[in-house]
């Protein structure tokens, strides 16, 4: 029989799961009644997987926390955010500066259902707010409107992630800070079964950056456990 009361909180890979579980009080998230599971590596596993622990478990709500490429000064390395949208890339025609998304086209990658219970899905997804112990919007989450770009390959370059960086709609609360490859697939099955989705990831490397002396994931991950500390 599902618990149909739980918080689901899925982590790509296992690396950063153990890394994740050393920062977390284990206690706590015990006692919050809280799940833990692997989503995969990239779009297709991470949205399989997802829609599978979701059927499983039929959770309250699903969490992915985990690491990610910072695109913008907002996204220092060694911090950690929660997202207010996804966007997608690379689901379209062309590439590069010649890419065209599938929305942009006129096509929706979900129609939607008929009966309008599960909406259409373009290119972004809205995500929820992160609460805090006693129910209430934390208030950086109020003062932030992040959105995190979830890409099929990571930015080989410097170039490749200031396109990607560019990619935020026209006013400056809306921007594109991070690139993962994970969190569309989670937040697309979120949203083909009603459940509400929260991202966190923390930035472990500048996007394009593929020295990975540089990378700081135990700080990233040390900063992901913090916030979600933070949550009832
Ligand atoms: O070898 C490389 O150069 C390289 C560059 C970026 C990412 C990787 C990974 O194998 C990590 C992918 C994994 O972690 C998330 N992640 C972390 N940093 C980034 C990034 O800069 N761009 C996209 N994804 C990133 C991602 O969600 C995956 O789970 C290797």
């Amino acid at each position: 029989m599902a618990d149909v009361n739980t918080t689901l909180l899925l982590i790509p890979t296992s690396g950063e799961r153990s890394e994740l579980l050393n920062h977390l009080d284990l206690s706590a998230v015990s006692m919050k009644g809280w799940t833990c599971e692997l989503c995969g590596f990239g779009l297709v596993a991470s949205a399989a997987a997802t829609m599978r622990a979701i059927q499983s478990q039929q959770p309250a709500r699903v969490i992915l926390a985990g690491i990610a490429g910072g695109l913008s000064d907002a996204a220092s390395v060694g911090s950690a955010h929660w997202f207010d949208q996804v966007i997608c890339d690379g689901i379209g025609v062309g590439e590069g500066e010649q890419f065209a998304s599938a929305e942009s086209l006129g096509w929706q990658q979900w129609p939607g259902t008929d009966e309008a219970l599960v909406p259409a899905v373009g290119d972004r997804i809205d995500l929820s707010r992160p609460k805090n112990l006693s129910g209430e919007d934390l208030p950086e989450a109020r003062s932030e409107a992040n959105t995190l770009i979830s890409v099929c390959a990571a930015s080989s370059d410097g170039v490749m992630a200031s396109r990607r960086g560019s990619l935020a709609s026209t006013n400056d609360h809306d921007g594109v800070i991070a690139e993962d490859m994970e969190a569309f697939g989670v937040a697309m099955a979120c949203r083909m079964t009603s459940t509400p989705c929260m991202v966190v990831r923390g930035i472990s490397n500048a996007a394009g950056d593929r020295d990975h002396s540089r990378w700081q994931i135990t700080a990233s991950l040390r900063s992901v456990a913090d916030r979600l500390m933070q949550l009832n």
